[in-house]
């Protein structure tokens, strides 16, 4: 008798199942918790591997390799991740992903998911959660830097978990800053600098692939909080120094900030503190201080998106 073939679980599948990315929030407030609880956690997840792919003259690009394993889930998978910065006239996403999830009793390959959707939905649920443990009390203004697809997905779940009287966008080329004003849902207002979008801003997301500083810390408001997407190699920024060095530093793992974050291994800031220990009460938010969370992203979260996407796929099947 021969083994059940894997299942193909495609993008608009996923995107089927988890049409809103806070439907993540419950399993991944406890991912990063047991993350940060150690081998008592049960999450099993080395810091990624990443490839770099070499090409003569050609921009950066890289291959993620992401395994991980959750015993509160029992639930084992590995995301296979692109991430190749724009070339030119490519209308290839710049980052390009696909989960395996495996039977974690006997090894079997289960499902082969997209994994674009689940990399753009989990990463804004974990910068809301992050938002909503660091952001000031009564914060109204909401700056997206960036306007890929993390700037949407960023979008979406925060105008639906929080009230914002205002959003501002900005965009290296502000065409895309137009486009994303016009797409999505509700008003935004578009930005001619960097400056001028983060002046006066409560919560701030950076979601660009830059590789130095888009961000300065003489812009930011005094107790706001920010959330950085981008910037996950060793020698690129998001952040000035100053920036990183005037705030409390939370990030989603300290060993892949150590390994990975330019803006966290460049500036030399010292970090506070990881999510999952703001999460489980062993270290306090401080949400009236300037609050920086650095995220890099972790196979974890993956995996229980995964496992989300695959649950509700099975019952409809
Ligand atoms: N922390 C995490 O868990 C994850 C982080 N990321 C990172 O988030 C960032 C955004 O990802 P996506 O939205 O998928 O990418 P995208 O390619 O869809 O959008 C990137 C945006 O950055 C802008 N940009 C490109 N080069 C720039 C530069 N040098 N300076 C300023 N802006 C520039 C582009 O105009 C574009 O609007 C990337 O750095 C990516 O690697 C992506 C997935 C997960
Ligand atoms: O967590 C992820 O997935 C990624 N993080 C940084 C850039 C590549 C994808």
């Amino acid at each position: 008798m021969g083994s059940t073939p894997p299942v193909f679980i495609g993008a608009e599948e996923v995107e089927k199942h988890l049409h809103r990315a806070s439907l993540l929030l419950p399993a991944l407030e406890a991912a990063l918790a047991n993350f940060s609880a150690g081998a008592a956690g049960g999450v099993v997840q080395p810091v990624r591997t990443v490839l770099p792919v070499p090409r003569h003259g050609g921009p950066p690009r890289y291959l993620g390799v992401m395994p991980a394993y959750s015993a509160a889930d029992d639930a084992l998978t590995t995301k296979l991740v692109t991430f190749y910065e724009h070339l030119k006239d490519s209308s290839v996403p710049s980052h390009q992903a696909t989960v395996l999830l495996f039977d974690p009793s006997n090894g079997t390959l289960k499902a082969v998911l997209d994994g674009s959707v689940i990399t753009a939905k989990r990463t804004a649920a974990v910068s809301a959660i992050a938002t909503k443990l660091l952001m000031p009390a009564f914060a109204e203004v909401l700056c997206i830097l960036g306007a890929g697809v993390q700037a949407y997905s960023h979008y979406d779940i925060f105008t639906e978990l929080f009230t914002f009287k205002e959003v501002r966008i900005w965009n290296r080329t502000k065409e895309r800053a137009v486009k994303f004003a016009s797409c999505v849902s509700g008003p935004v207002r578009v930005c001619s600098s960097a400056q001028e979008a983060v002046t006066g801003a409560d919560v701030i997301v950076t979601a660009t692939m830059a590789t130095a500083p888009i961000l300065s810390g003489d812009w930011v408001k005094p107790g706001a909080h920010i959330n950085a997407v981008g910037a996950s190699r060793p020698d690129w920024r998001e952040l000035d120094d100053e920036l990183m060095k005037n705030s409390v530093l939370f990030v989603d793992s300290r060993d892949a900030a150590l390994t990975e974050s330019g803006d966290v291994i460049l500036s030399g800031a010292e970090i506070f503190a990881e999510l999952g220990e703001v999460l489980k009460g062993t270290k306090p938010a401080l949400p009236e201080k300037t609050t920086v969370f650095k995220s890099l992203g972790m196979a974890v979260e993956d995996t229980v998106a995964a496992k989300f996407v695959y649950d509700a796929w099975s019952a409809g099947n």
